[in-house]
């Protein structure tokens, strides 16, 4: 079994760090990448995985310490699984409003029956980095894409994806409940249990 004390988060994004936070925070210490470094490495994978591991060695090669890197995004089934991988930079670097924007734009004139999607989120650990084994968990949410924004809460996709299970959206719901049931709780489920947490 993998033991360390403390463990580097090799996030940028401060909604998705939070979330990381909450749910390793009381069986590991966490840092950030932000200690160490402002430089965000370049995502040139093709897959999540691909994107997850490079994050994570980068974040070890900066900070000396085991790295748990996130990569995660919206697969909009009528888009053919877009923006996918590219979820960040889908309005080409303009941010969250931007990317749902034109989220609703090309899904404008899309019936709800057709709205199907999935948030995905990878997880990779690597004790070093050049770790020849990461561990990896992924996790998929599904739910639908909204014709409007609603709620403040969360980040990113978040007030554009409806979560069948609790009738609203995913910026309705409670951090602490989308904690419990996001793509990202259930790839850190497997994760915990993968570490013994
Ligand atoms: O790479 P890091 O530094 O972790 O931060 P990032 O924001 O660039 O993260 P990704 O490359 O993994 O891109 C994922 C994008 O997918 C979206 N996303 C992922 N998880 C989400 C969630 O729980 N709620 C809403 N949007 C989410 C959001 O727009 C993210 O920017
Ligand atoms: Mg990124």
């Amino acid at each position: 079994m993998i033991t360390f004390d403390q463990l580097v988060l090799a996030s940028h994004n401060a909604g998705k760090l939070k979330e990381l936070q909450a749910m390793l925070g009381g069986h590991v210490r966490v840092r950030s990448i932000g200690e160490f470094s402002d430089i965000e490495p370049e995502e040139t994978g093709l897959s999540f995985v691909e994107n997850a591991i490079l994050k994570a060695r980068n974040a070890a090669r900066v900070s000396g310490l085991p790295a748990l890197a996130d990569d995660s995004g919206l697969a909009v089934d009528y888009l053919g699984g877009a923006p996918g991988i590219y979820s960040a930079r889908y309005a080409d670097g303009l941010g969250d409003a931007a990317n749902n924007a034109k989220l609703l734009d090309a899904l404008k004139d899309v019936p709800e029956e057709q709205r199907g999607a999935q948030f995905v989120s990878v997880l990779a650990l690597v004790r070093h980095a050049d770790d020849p084994l990461p561990i990896l968990c992924e996790g998929l949410w599904h739910g639908r894409i909204l014709f409007e924004a609603r709620g403040t809460n969360g980040f990113g996709y978040d007030p554009l994806f409806w979560v069948p299970e609790r009738e609203c959206s995913s910026a309705e719901l409670a951090a602490e409940d989308k904690n419990r049931i996001s793509h990202r709780a259930r790839a850190m489920a497997q994760l915990k249990q993968r570490l013994g947490l």
